[in-house]
C-alpha cells in the first residue's frame, strides 16, 4: 500500500469528506426542527437546505471513497498475485519438490483474497469510523454533554465484544485456510490423474475422500458465519440498548427544560449516522482477522529457505562444447538412496550413455549435470569452472535438457518447439523436424506447425511428445545435450534413427543420455553403468561388452529379445 501513498490520501481525503458531511446532516435536522418550534419559517427552510446540500455532498463523497479506496485494493491485489507469480518462477528445482500445486493454487486464489478483502472493503469501514466518530462526537458534546456520555456507555462493551470474536475469527480462519488448501491439493491431484482414478475404478473412493475434506471445509465455514454472524445481532443489541438511554434519558432532559426538542432529534440522527460505520467495525474487525491469517500464509510461502535462481540476463555463449568434471560428488536422500560418491569427467564434444537399473541414480545424475539439483557434497566444474550461483545461467543458455515426462504446453506445436529460440526460422524448425524423424507427423496435422496441441500436449501421443521435446532442446544449438530416457516411447526402430540422425546433427556438442536401452548406448563413445548410485563400470561400449560385468549381460538379454523380436 505504501507504494499507492497518493491514492490512498485521496482516498483517505474523500472518506474524511463524506464522514463530515454525513455526520453534520443530523446537526441541520435539529437546528431545522428548533426553528420549526419557533415557527421561525424561513430559518427551517434554511437549515433544511442545509440539510440537503450536505446530504449530496457525502453522496459525492461516498462515491469518491468507493471508488479510489475498492480501485486501490484491486489493484494491490494484482500486484500481489503478479509479485507472488514471479516469486514462484524464480524458485529453484528445491522449492517445487516441497511444494504442492493445489496448495499454491490456493495461495495465490483465496489468500490474495481475503488480503484484498482487507484492503479494499475493511479499511475503507475503518477509515468511515475513524473519520466520522471525531465529528460526531464532537456535534454530540457540543449539543449535551451528558447524554453523550450516557448513550456512548453501551458502546465500550461493543469493543470488548469484537476484541472476543475477532481472536475467535482469527483461529477458525486459520484452520478454515488449511482446509480449503486440502481440498484444493486433492481435487487437483484427482483432476490430474482422472485417468488412472477411471481405470482403476477409483471414482468413489476418491469423491468419498473429497467429501470428508469437503465436509470439514463446510463446518469450519459454517463456525466462521456463525462468528461473523454475531457481530450484527451484538452491534444491533448495543445500539438498541443506546436508543433506550436515549429515549429515556434524554426525554427526561427535554421534559426537565434541559434539551431542546431539536436537540433531542439532532441526536436521534447522530446515532443512526453512528449505527452503521460501528456495525461495520465488527465486520472490518473481522475481514483483518481473515486478511492476517491468509497473509500469514503468503509470508510463509515467500520466505522459502532457498535462494532465488540469478536473473536471466542476456548471455554471450563461447562456441565450442561444454566440458564437465564431476569431483566427489554425492547426493544421498534420508532414505540413504541417491546417487555418489562420484568422479567423472567429460572432454568437450564426448559423449556418455548412463545405463543402470530403475532407481539407479541416472536421473539424478542428469539433474545435476543440468545444473537443477546442487550437490550435497563434491562439486561440478563446468569449463573448469565451478558451477555456482552466478555461473548457473551461462551453464543453462547453453543447455538442452529433456527430461523423462516431456512436457508441452497447450499452445501450438510451433510455440512448443521454438520456446527456446523464438527467433528459429521456418527452416530451421523443419530441418530439427527432419532430425526427429516428426516431419510427416506435421504434415499429417490438421494445421501442421500451428495445429494447438491441447494442454500438456494431449493431442500427440507419447513418443510424439517426447520428440517434440527433443526438438525443442536441438533448436537451441546446445553446447551440452542431457535426454533422460528421452526416447523411452519411441519405437526402437525411430529411436534408431533418431539417434543416426543426431550423431550427424550434434557436431562436436557434449552429450549425455541416460537410457535402459543397450543399443542406444552404443552409440556414445562411453558408457557409464550405475548401480545404487555409484558407478560400477566405466569404458567405451566395447570394451565393456567384452568385460564379464552388468553391461554385457544386458547386451546379451536385450539382443536375444531384439533376436525373438525380429523372428516373430
Ligand atoms: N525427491 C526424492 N526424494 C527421495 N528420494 C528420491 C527422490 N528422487 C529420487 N529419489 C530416489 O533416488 C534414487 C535414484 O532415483 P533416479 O530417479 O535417479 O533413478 P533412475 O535411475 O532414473 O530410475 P528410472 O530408470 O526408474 O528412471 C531412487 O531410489 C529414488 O527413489
Amino acid at each position: 500500500m505504501a507504494r499507492h501513498r497518493r491514492t490512498l490520501y485521496w482516498g483517505l481525503t474523500a472518506t474524511v469528506w463524506c464522514s463530515v458531511a454525513a455526520s453534520v446532516v443530523p446537526y441541520w435536522s435539529g437546528r431545522a426542527v428548533n426553528a420549526l418550534e419557533r415557527q421561525d419559517w424561513h430559518g427551517s427552510r434554511v437549515f433544511l437546505g442545509w440539510m440537503l446540500g450536505f446530504t449530496v455532498a457525502a453522496g459525492i463523497g461516498r462515491y469518491l471513497m468507493r471508488n479510489t479506496l475498492i480501485g486501490l485494493s484491486r489493484e494491490v491485489e494484482r500486484e500481489q498475485r503478479e509479485s507472488l507469480y514471479s516469486y514462484l518462477l524464480s524458485r529453484p528445482f528445491a522449492f517445487y519438490e516441497r511444494q504442492r500445486v493445489g496448495d499454491l493454487m490456493s495461495r495465490v486464489g483465496d489468500d490474495v483474497g481475503t488480503v484484498r478483502m482487507a484492503t479494499g472493503p475493511g479499511l475503507m469501514s475503518f477509515l468511515q469510523v475513524l473519520s466520522i466518530l471525531p465529528v460526531t462526537l464532537g456535534l454530540m458534546f457540543h449539543t449535551s454533554w451528558r447524554l453523550t456520555l450516557a448513550v456512548m456507555l453501551p458502546f465500550s462493551f461493543l469493543a470488548l465484544g469484537f476484541y472476543v470474536i475477532g481472536k475467535w475469527s482469527h483461529m477458525v480462519q486459520q484452520k478454515l485456510q488449511l482446509a480449503f488448501s486440502a481440498l484444493s491439493t486433492f481435487s487437483h491431484e484427482t483432476i490430474s490423474g482422472e485417468r488412472v482414478v477411471q481405470a482403476f475404478g477409483l471414482e468413489e473412493a476418491r469423491v468419498a475422500q473429497f467429501g470428508t475434506l469437503s465436509r470439514r471445509h463446510a463446518m469450519l465455514s459454517m463456525k466462521q458465519s456463525v462468528i461473523f454472524s454475531a457481530y450484527a445481532p451484538l452491534s444491533a443489541l448495543i445500539g438498541g440498548m443506546s436508543a433506550l438511554v436515549l429515549v429515556s434519558y434524554g426525554g427526561n432532559l427535554v421534559v426537565h427544560g434541559k434539551l431542546t426538542l431539536g436537540d433531542l432529534t439532532a441526536f436521534t440522527g447522530f446515532l443512526v449516522a453512528l449505527a452503521w460505520p460501528m456495525m461495520s467495525l465488527g465486520w472490518s474487525a473481522n475481514l483483518f482477522q481473515r486478511a492476517k491469517a491468509g497473509q500469514e500464509r503468503l509470508d510463509q510461502l515467500v520466505h522459502s529457505p532457498e535462494p532465488a535462481l540469478p536473473a536471466a540476463d542476456p548471455i554471450a555463449l563461447p562456441d565450442i562444447p561444454v566440458s564437465l568434471s564431476l569431483e566427489g560428488l554425492s547426493h544421498r536422500f534420508e532414505t540413504g538412496r541417491g546417487l555418489g560418491p562420484l568422479d567423472l569427467h567429460l572432454t568437450p564434444g564426448d559423449s556418455l550413455a548412463v545405463v543402470g537399473g530403475i532407481g539407479s541414480g541416472k536421473t539424478l545424475l542428469l539433474q545435476v549435470l543440468a545444473g537443477l539439483r546442487e550437490p550435497q557434497s563434491g562439486r561440478m566444474l563446468v569449463d573448469g569452472e565451478p558451477l555456482s550461483h552466478a555461473t548457473l545461467r551461462r551453464h543453462w543458455a547453453g543447455l538442452g535438457w529433456v527430461p523423462q515426462e516431456a512436457f508441452l504446453f497447450s499452445d501450438t506445436l510451433r510455440v512448443n518447439l521454438a520456446m527456446g529460440r523464438p527467433d528459429a526460422t521456418e527452416e530451421e524448425i523443419w530441418e530439427i523436424a527432419r532430425v526427429v524423424a516428426m516431419d510427416e507427423l506435421i504434415r499429417r496435422l490438421p494445421d501442421g506447425l500451428d495445429t494447438v496441441v491441447g494442454e500438456r500436449g494431449v493431442i500427440l501421443s507419447g513418443g510424439e511428445r517426447q520428440r517434440t521435446a527433443l526438438a525443442r532442446a536441438l533448436l537451441r544449438r546446445p553446447r551440452l545435450l542431457l535426454l533422460d530416457d528421452a526416447l523411452s516411447a519411441v519405437d526402437a526402430e525411430t529411436e534408431s534413427r533418431i539417434l543416426e540422425n543426431l550423431r550427424g546433427f550434434l557436431g562436436t556438442s557434449t552429450l549425455v543420455l541416460a537410457t535402459h536401452r543397450v543399443f542406444v548406448a552404443e552409440t556414445c563413445a562411453r558408457v557409464l553403468v550405475l548401480e545404487e548410485g555409484l558407478p560400477i563400470q566405466l569404458g567405451s561400449p566395447e570394451a565393456l561388452a567384452g568385460q564379464a560385468g552388468t553391461f554385457a549381460r544386458l547386451k546379451r538379454l536385450q539382443s536375444l529379445e531384439r533376436e525373438l523380436v525380429r523372428g516373430a
